[in-house]
């Protein structure tokens, strides 16, 4: 059998509840047996101790109540069929109701002991398993709920209390006979005294009952499921190149996790690690994903150490005097007092010389550890045996992990010179005695760049290998793919760069090779030996492949990917595209896009949205995050349209002008979107927001240049049939022009954060007058570039400048 255990974040939404439940059911049709742990839905256990807090000072608890109440019905509403709803509703009410009377008599007493915050703590626990369980018996009629605090026993310490282990095991035990045939749902976190009453478990005590209960029942293993990838080589805010790994040792987990990794808790895993069951942490949000493995062994691994951790606020003490310090006896006395008081120490070094004794702790301590030195050492300090005790704040802690360290060496060289090499100045260093850790103490303000050098001195490879996923072969896509086949040599040899198309997907069918598709039989692989697209499983088959450097290239016109993009971002996996779509929604959607790449360090790079290939959005970027401010934009960016007017001359006819665009490739898949201005407002609605403008396509002033009868068209063949007929209407626009010596120009402005775009008349003496073929022209007016503004020019659509441009982007990703 197998211990499933949900985080908050598995169960805080409808949809999650819905991930949850397709995981539970997988693992029940295939046999496993699964018992289920749940914790409180996101949010509520905070939710439970604010109003236990709040009515022991007499302040206001029901809103708080009834925000607990919506968001459990909301569950049962979107989950629960509408006759089984009812019983459901009432059961949550009356625990509502309890809890309700609970913290009114709280409220009464004006107190809360330890012990009434644990029962009302509890509910959290007790309603999302009860709800869950609910829903999961539609499908699965043996779903139970249990309470897991009539069989998890414990003794009376309140808010973190320990476990009666062998009344727990018999209880556990007949529990598993009695409900052989039932799929259960147990509450994580809770337990009971001698008494009944209700204890919890203290930090991470869901992932103890999982433990607890994979222990007795002898599990094949414990799931974790939680919201990330499993446990990754390094923080992933930080260190870029973070990726997930496969396999730890039990140990190897504790000693990540003591630094940082907050994934588990591991001291709750101890049941589990006794009977070397595999505790395996997995992504509710990316279940195909395997996670990483937690064992026994270490296993083999690629790397000489499998993980850096760290700490990033640290203060440290440092203790001396000639007679005292080293001397047996004395670090015995100070690290007991430490320890009686609760102090943790986080780490220890001692100098050769055995005259000083220097170690670590939580910021919050150091004034309590200094006094109590103070006090235990009084008569040392008089006889002057031992220097006042000196605190330094604002430092941080840096450890390498892995137990194959022991068996190689010059792991402590790599890692001192990769700190020396980026001028990171050590302030202490220990290595902890089993050998599985090399930990060394920075100052805070160095420790983002120490973890990425450390990280690029033990993982990186010295070439960068770019992992590229493609949607769309039309135009553009297959013109890069064509440009990389050609470069491919080059960039590899001159940049240390090597470009592996893993995955490509057109609208029809998609085809993946991780050892990189040959670029020269792409399409032949991608028809015979592809599948039928569908681009959702072509988005979770890139995550689960977990590629280092991977990058998603969208080269299609289509809404749909962009709704992924998110998701994207959220598996650390960078962006490039020339589809505007993305950009040019709403503008919620454009901030969420680049919050969400910013706050996993990944790239999300658009310059084609904006003149193919010219540096228009880089320029722009460059300007603003220089300091620089934007007053005004002049633009021409519909390549289009720009060869039309500048060809639209003699006895052409529009309409032949028009399809020549189309055929020269400079058009949109559908023409509609570049003739109606449609793709125009995108550009100026993307440079509009890069500017920092929250404009809205609504906002945009969008002059026309197409009759009414056009603008009408319901498919392309329709709109050509009436261009066709359009020809007087364009003929009289060219005849005006020229007869007042003019050209026509579709001119976009941006100003004060109002965007307008209009067809003119312009002549010799407008700086867009001469522009000739597919060309875009922009000029930006700022701060800096007032009285001769900045003018970028040259040809704005088209295959070959486009993928270029994307090929560029490219090559940045990570740079
Ligand atoms: N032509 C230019 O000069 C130029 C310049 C800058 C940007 N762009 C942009 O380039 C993009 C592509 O233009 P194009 O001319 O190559 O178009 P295209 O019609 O030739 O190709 C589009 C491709 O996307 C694929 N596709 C569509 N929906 C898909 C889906 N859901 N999953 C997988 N594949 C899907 C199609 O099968 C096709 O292979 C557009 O967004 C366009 O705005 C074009
Ligand atoms: N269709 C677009 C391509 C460049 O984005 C144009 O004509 O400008
Ligand atoms: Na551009």
């Amino acid at each position: 059998m197998k211990i499933l255990k949900f985080g908050g974040t598995s169960v805080g939404s409808v949809e999650s509840i819905k991930a949850v439940l397709s995981i539970v059911k997988e693992s029940y049709d295939a046999g496993e047996k699964p018992l289920v742990v749940l914790s409180a839905m996101s949010g509520i256990t905070n939710l439970l101790t604010k109003m236990a807090e709040d009515a022991a000072e007499g302040k206001p608890f029901a809103e708080d109540l009834k925000l607990m109440e919506e968001k459990h019905f909301e569950v049962v509403k979107k989950l629960i069929a509408v006759k089984f709803q009812n019983p459901v509703l009432t059961r949550l009410k009356l625990l509502i109701n309890e809890l309700e009377d609970l913290l009114q008599g709280v409220t009464a007493l004006k107190e809360l002991s330890n012990q009434s915050k644990d029962l009302i703590i509890s509910y959290g626990e007790r309603c999302s398993n009860y709800l869950v369980s609910k829903v999961m018996e539609q499908e699965i009629p043996e779903s139970e709920y249990i309470n897991a605090s009539y069989y998890i026993k414990t003794d009376s310490n309140f808010g973190n209390a320990h476990l009666n282990e062998p009344l727990t095991n018999q209880l556990i035990q007949a529990l598993s006979q009695t409900h052989a045939d039932k799929l259960l749902f147990v509450t994580g976190f809770i337990g009971s005294n001698e008494k009944g009453r209700i204890t919890t478990l203290g930090r991470g005590g869901s992932d103890y009952t999982a433990a607890i209960f994979g222990s007795v029942l002898n599990a094949t293993a414990i799931e974790i499921w939680t919201d990330v990838n499993g446990m990754l080589t390094a923080d992933p805010r930080i260190v870029k190149k973070a990726f997930s790994l496969p396999l730890l040792s039990y140990t190897e987990a504790m000693e990540l996790s003591y630094f940082g990794a907050k994934v588990i808790y591991p001291p709750t895993m101890v049941p589990a690690f006794m009977k070397k069951i595999p505790i395996i942490i997995r992504n509710t949000f990316q279940p195909k994903f395997s996670g990483t493995v937690i064992q026994f062994e270490s296993g083999k691994s690629a790397y000489p150490i499998k993980g850096i951790s760290s700490i990033s606020e640290v203060s440290v003490i440092n203790l001396t005097g000639s007679g005292m310090v080293g001397k047996s006896g004395f670090s015995g006395r100070l690290f007991t007092l430490l320890a009686r008081e609760q102090i943790n120490v986080i780490l220890i070094t001692q100098s050769s010389s055995e005259h000083s004794i220097t170690f670590a702790v939580n910021p919050n301590d150091s004034q309590k550890a200094v006094e109590l030195i103070q006090n235990e050492f009084e008569l040392e300090l008089l006889a002057n045996k031992l220097s006042m005790p000196v605190v330094e704040g604002d430092l941080s802690i840096l450890a390498i992990v892995g137990e194959n360290m022991k068996r190689t060496p010059g792991m402590s060289g790599k890692l001192f010179h990769a700190l020396g090499r980026n001028g990171i100045n050590v302030r202490a260093i220990a290595q902890g005695s089993s050998e599985f850790n090399i930990s060394v103490i920075i100052n805070k303000e160095d420790l983002s760049k120490a973890l990425n050098a450390v990280h690029d001195a033990f993982f990186a490879e010295l070439k960068k290998t770019l992992h590229v996923f493609n949607i769309g072969t039309g135009n553009i896509g297959s013109t890069l793919f064509s440009q990389l086949n050609k470069q491919h040599d080059f960039l590899e040899e001159q940049n240390d760069i090597e470009i592996k198309v893993v995955g490509i997907s057109n609208s029809r069918r998609m085809y993946f090779n991780e050892d990189g598709i040959d670029l020269n039989s792409w399409k032949e692989e991608l028809e015979n030996d592809g599948e039928v697209a569908d681009l959702a499983t072509f988005i979770s088959k890139m995550q689960e492949m977990n590629l280092p450097n991977c990058v998603f290239i969208d080269n299609t016109a289509s809404k749909l990917p962009s709704t992924y993009y998110e998701n994207i971002f959220q598996s650390n996996i960078s962006i490039v595209t020339c589809n505007k779509i993305a950009n040019s929604g709403d503008y919620s959607q454009y901030r969420l896009l680049h919050e969400t790449a910013r706050k996993h360090g990944v790239d999300f790079f658009y310059e084609t949205n904006v003149g193919a290939g010219l540096p228009i959005v880089r320029v722009l970027k460059d300007l603003m995050m220089s300091g620089d401010r934007l007053l005004k934009i002049e633009a021409i960016l519909s390549g289009t349209i720009s060869y039309i007017f500048n060809n639209f001359k003699g006895d052409a006819s529009f309409y032949d002008v028009v399809k020549k665009a189309q055929e020269l490739g400079f058009t949109e898949p559908d023409p509609r979107d570049d003739l109606g201005g449609i793709d125009f407002m995108r550009k100026m609605l993307i440079l509009g927001r890069d500017a920092g403008y929250p404009i809205e396509s609504s906002d945009v002033e969008l002059g026309n240049i197409l009759p009414e009868s056009c603008l009408q068209a319901n498919s392309v063949d329709e709109f050509y049939a009436e261009l066709l007929k359009a020809d007087d209407y364009f003929n009289n626009l060219k005849r005006e022009a020229e007869e007042q010596g003019k050209v026509i120009r579709y001119i976009g402005s941006l100003e004060n954060g109002k965007v307008s775009i209009s067809l003119q008349m312009v002549d010799e003496s407008h700086p867009f007058y001469a522009l000739s073929g597919s060309d875009n022209i922009i000029s930006f007016t700022t701060e800096r570039y007032k009285e001769r503004p900045l003018v970028v020019k040259g040809p704005g659509a088209g295959a070959e400048v486009t993928a270029a441009g994307v090929f560029a982007d490219l090559v940045n990703v990570g740079a």
